[in-house]
């Protein structure tokens, strides 16, 4: 509840949702990409010069990184349209500060990386879920390269933690990509400010590569010089500098699956106007997993439009590593296909806002859904799922993904939906743009 900022929905218990006399048929537009937010407002604290964002996400993970640079010492100002950031130039201005970083792994990650960057000692800490989740091969990275860090709990690879930074030295770093691209991408956020290059060296796979692409995208669109091999395999930063600009934030394509979901369970057709399908953003691929579920998805005109058809098919196996966020989603549609679907490949969502592979068991199970787990995965067996009030185990992409099922199940209710604001604080009002009864209460 710490988490929750002002841009939150407060005062909510449950949601329920009523399910729909008709196929949903709408057109609509989402708020901006969360991933793309907390880069920019991140990456432009560092240049030089004053940036303006526009389309900048207001929701939980986005109000605690203008926070924590806020704390810092940067000038943020928030305005109806724009969102002016006085870059520090790579000189973090408060040079002893706590910093509280929400629960928002982009924030956790790229900021003590950015810090490590600078001059000065922080304190850190997350939510109490991030003070959780992992950041042990962050913490080795900038320690080798010269950071030092104290663990403030008895966990001595997560936060809370003192930081004490003198600068990165460059070099080649040899760095995991296997439990968080988050990792990588916080490493090259930091490392243009480096004393000399920088090469990151993938020692085993990135398992969700088009997050990094995403960062080296808007670290060039700043100005920095960067080299990557094919796939990943290593990355090169030139000491350089971000210079301060102008920076449309795109739509969020995670948050636009749910609406894409709403079509293919019910039928219906709905089409997200602002996202277009050549995004870097991995989850548009959601609607080629929708395609093979037997939907019809037209990329083609404005915007990107899901007819969903009378029965979705099943019998398939699908590797979500490379759209992990998304696995929730796909999780509580599979009952209503006509086969078993696998998800494999997503360990590394046990480590995010909950146990995601976990959740999705306990759920399905509690409304009487066949689920076999394993370590990296699922398999989902058809069925018929009856009404129940589900937690959402704090977890933004739980109650969204499961607030679908309640399209077509009587009695689906969502205990503590405010935990949407994560990412979409405007979530059940969206639901409601598509014609779908939402009691807050
Ligand atoms: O870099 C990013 O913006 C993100 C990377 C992914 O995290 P992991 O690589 O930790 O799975 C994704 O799940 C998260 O929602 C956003
Ligand atoms: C995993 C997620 O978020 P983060 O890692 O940015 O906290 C998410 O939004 O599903």
């Amino acid at each position: 509840m710490h988490a929750r900022s002002p841009w939150a929905l407060h005062g909510v218990h449950v949601a329920a949702i009523t399910p729909v006399r008709q196929p949903v048929v709408a057109d609509i537009v989402v708020p901006g990409s969360k991933s793309v937010t907390n880069r920019a407002l991140i990456i432009a604290a560092l240049a030089e010069g004053a940036s303006q964002l526009s389309g900048v996400l207001r929701s939980d993970d986005a109000y605690w990184c203008i926070e924590a640079l806020r704390q810092l010492g940067v000038r943020v100002d928030v305005g109806p349209e724009v969102v002016l950031v006085e870059g520090t130039g790579g000189s973090w201005p408060n040079v002893d500060t706590e910093v509280y970083t929400g629960a928002g792994g982009t924030a956790a990650r790229f900021l003590t990386s950015a810090l490590a960057a600078g001059h000065g000692s922080w304190t850190i800490r997350g939510s109490r879920r991030m003070n959780e989740r992992p950041m042990g091969e962050l913490f080795q990275a900038l320690l080798s390269l010269g950071a030092s860090i104290t663990p403030l709990s008895e966990r001595p690879h997560t936060l809370p933690i003192r930081l004490k930074a003198n600068g990165l030295a460059g070099g080649t770093l040899r760095m995991s990509g296997a439990t968080s691209s988050q990792f990588i991408s916080g490493m090259l956020i930091a490392a243009p400010y480096a004393q000399s290059p920088l090469t990151v060296e993938i020692v085993d796979h990135i398992v969700q590569h088009a997050y990094v692409h995403i960062t080296l995208d808007m670290m060039r669109e700043f100005g920095a010089r960067v080299h990557e091999a094919p796939g990943l395999t290593a990355i090169e930063v030139e000491a350089s500098r971000y210079i301060a600009r102008e920076y449309a934030i795109e739509a969020d394509a995670s948050t636009a699956c749910y609406f894409w979901a709403a079509a293919a369970l019910t039928g219906g057709q709905v089409r997200v106007q602002n996202l277009r399908y050549d995004t870097r953003q991995p989850d548009v691929h959601f609607v080629d997993v929708l395609a093979q579920m037997g939907c019809a998805v037209d990329t083609s005109g404005q915007g990107i439009v899901v007819q969903g058809p009378e029965r979705l098919r099943g019998g398939m196996t699908i590797s979500m590593k490379e759209m992990s966020d998304q696995t929730l989603t796909l999780a509580f549609i599979a009952p209503f296909a006509d086969g078993p679907i696998s998800i494999t490949d997503v360990e590394h969502i046990r480590h995010h806002e909950s146990d995601r592979l976990h959740v999705i068991v306990q759920t399905l199970r509690s409304i009487g859904i066949a689920v076999d787990e394993r370590a990296d995965g699922v398999t989902i067996y058809p069925g018929t799922p009856h009404g129940a009030r589900l937690s959402s185990f704090d977890d933004h992409r739980v109650a969204m993904a499961a607030s679908l099922m309640g399209l077509l199940v009587p009695g689906i209710e969502i205990e503590d939906p405010g935990c949407v604001s994560k990412t979409c604080p405007t979530f059940f009002d969206k639901l409601r743009e598509l014609g779908i009864q939402v009691t807050l209460s």
